[in-house]
């Protein structure tokens, strides 16, 4: 029954701890994906912001070479005009402070006029990407180029140019504007996006432009091939996603977002360790709180199973202690009930049943009988065949006594010596008579050898004495008395023979 019962609290812990670790795992993984969403948002956000930021620099730099092809192409390409725009050049960089150098090129590449004449390498851009492609495309948009090193001050820069007409719309030049990446990556470097995070523009051809933390050789590089722009920006112009970066090998969040006007793309990415190293902190320590309470209820759940377990051993024990104290409670009342020798009921055991009986009869309104048993010539007996023998004796007399009047409720106890006594209830004088003479003839047949009696074995004298349960009530030592004085009438007669009490209640 109570390994029913700690199995069933057992299970019922086992439930509950799974339950728990359910609703923890379930709990973890939610706050998992919300701090991802989070991640999304902010990303999503900078780029948004960044977007602006960039399109806003790009387009001042737009209108200020607008302006200055205009003027140019309105002007020719005259030395005294040129001195005069050169003029207008002059304290630009104060409007647009990322602005590196502006250059107006000729139709072959030669520097007219710049912002800044100091160049340190060749003057000639013939060979420039941004040159080649408005010598071979008519339309007067602006470029954005590939990032390339400025020949004036060594530094990287991003170019946007436009090309120059002459009044019969040939190609009559290029008017350039070089703006500085650092300007870029100081505006970057501002955004908090962890130690693991970068920010990256590229053109819509997929050319890196500017990507923070600034590293020369991400610079230029062709992503074209990434999925940003193989999946992502085919289905939309912002979004997050998720990738490893193939620069630096760290998964990242990121988000992209398109610019419409100049289709540039503004990424901003945070680290994926970086950006759930908080989550992944409370998920432990929650973690660990739930196993240390979970591991409090198991060690207090073990001691009291223990406490139990020790309590139902102890219980046990206890039960079989009592039991076999109550068996040997039994045995010893039995043996204080019993004569060792014969078995028979002891003299203790006599005195107690006596009075008991005498009133079950009062009650049935029955006669009780006593007989008063006593063997014959026992002392010769005892000192020819040896004491040993005596008791074999008395063994076989008492066995027989008590086979005779078996049944009922008669008892048979030995009186003392070798002197036995009989209760006969609801059992009057005549009743108690046969019985008598079926004893002495029972031993008789018994046969046992007395050869220093005149019967030749061994015999008993019986005394009996008898009344109605009513009369004898009160008066038992009475009725022993009177049978007792049968019995001595009984030896005196002759012995081997059975006398009744004349007394009467
Ligand atoms: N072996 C044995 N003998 C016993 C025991 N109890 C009493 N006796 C003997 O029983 C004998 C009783 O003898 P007596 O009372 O003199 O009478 P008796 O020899 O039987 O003669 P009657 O009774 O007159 O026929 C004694 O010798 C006792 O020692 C016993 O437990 N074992």
């Amino acid at each position: 029954m109570m390994k029913k019962q700690i199995f069933i609290g057992l299970t019922i812990l086992t439930v509950v701890f799974f339950m728990i670790s359910i609703i923890l795992s379930i709990n973890i993984w939610i706050t998992r994906v919300q701090t991802i969403n989070d991640l999304n948002t902010n990303v999503s956000n900078l780029s948004h912001t960044l977007n602006l930021y960039s399109e806003g620099v790009i387009r001042q730099g737009e209108m200020f070479i607008d302006n200055l092809s205009d003027i140019t192409e309105i002007y020719g390409e005259d030395k005294n005009k040129l001195a005069n725009i050169k003029k207008i050049l002059a304290g630009q960089n104060e409007f647009l402070e990322q602005i590196n150098n502006v250059v107006i090129y000729d139709v072959n590449g030669n520097k007219l006029i710049a912002l800044h004449e100091k160049f340190n390498g060749r003057v000639n851009s013939a060979d420039r990407f941004f040159f080649i492609y408005h010598q071979n495309n008519t339309s007067k948009k602006i470029f954005i180029g590939p990032p390339v090193v400025s020949r004036t001050n060594g530094k990287w820069v991003i170019t946007i140019s436009r090309r120059l007409d002459d009044h019969l719309g040939r190609f009559a030049g290029v008017a350039l504007l070089t703006l500085n990446i650092e300007n870029f990556l100081e505006t970057f470097g501002n955004i908090n996006i962890g130690h693991s995070g970068a920010i990256g523009l590229t053109s819509e051809s997929g050319i890196l432009l500017v990507r923070y933390p600034f590293d020369e050789k991400y610079i230029g590089r062709v992503i074209s091939d990434s999925p940003l722009f193989t999946t992502y920006l085919k289905h939309s112009d912002s979004g997050t996603a998720r990738s490893l970066s193939r620069f630096d090998n760290i998964q990242r969040i990121y988000a992209f977002q398109k610019n419409k006007r100049y289709g540039f793309v503004t990424t901003v990415a945070i680290s994926v360790d970086e950006g759930l190293s908080s989550w992944k902190k409370q998920s432990e320590m929650l973690s660990v709180i739930v196993i240390f309470l979970m591991g409090g209820v198991i060690t207090s759940a073990y001691f009291i199973l223990r406490d139990i377990h020790r309590r139902v051993y102890s219980n046990r024990e206890l039960s079989k202690t009592t039991a076999s104290l109550m068996t040997a409670n039994k045995k010893l009342t039995a043996m204080a009930a019993e004569d060792s020798l014969t078995g028979l009921a002891n003299r203790r055991k006599f005195d107690e049943v006596l009075p008991r009986e005498v009133l079950q009869c009062v009650v049935n309104n029955h006669s009780i009988s006593l007989m008063l048993i006593d063997i014959d010539y026992f002392k010769t007996y005892n000192d020819n065949y040896g004491h040993l023998a005596g008791d074999d004796c008395l063994r076989q007399v008492a066995t027989s006594i008590k086979k005779t009047v078996k049944g009922g409720s008669a008892l048979v106890a030995r009186y003392g010596g070798e002197e036995f006594v009989v209760i006969l209830p609801a059992t009057d004088l005549i009743a108690a008579e046969k019985n008598a003479k079926k004893i002495i003839q029972n031993i008789c047949q018994e046969n046992i050898p007395h050869e220093y009696s005149p019967f030749g074995i061994v015999t008993v004298s019986i005394g009996i004495a008898s009344g109605p349960g009513l009369a004898v009530k009160g008066k038992e030592k009475m009725l022993i008395e009177y049978a007792d004085d049968a019995l001595y009438h009984a030896k005196y007669a002759g012995r081997n023979g059975f006398i009744s009490s004349t007394h009467l209640f």
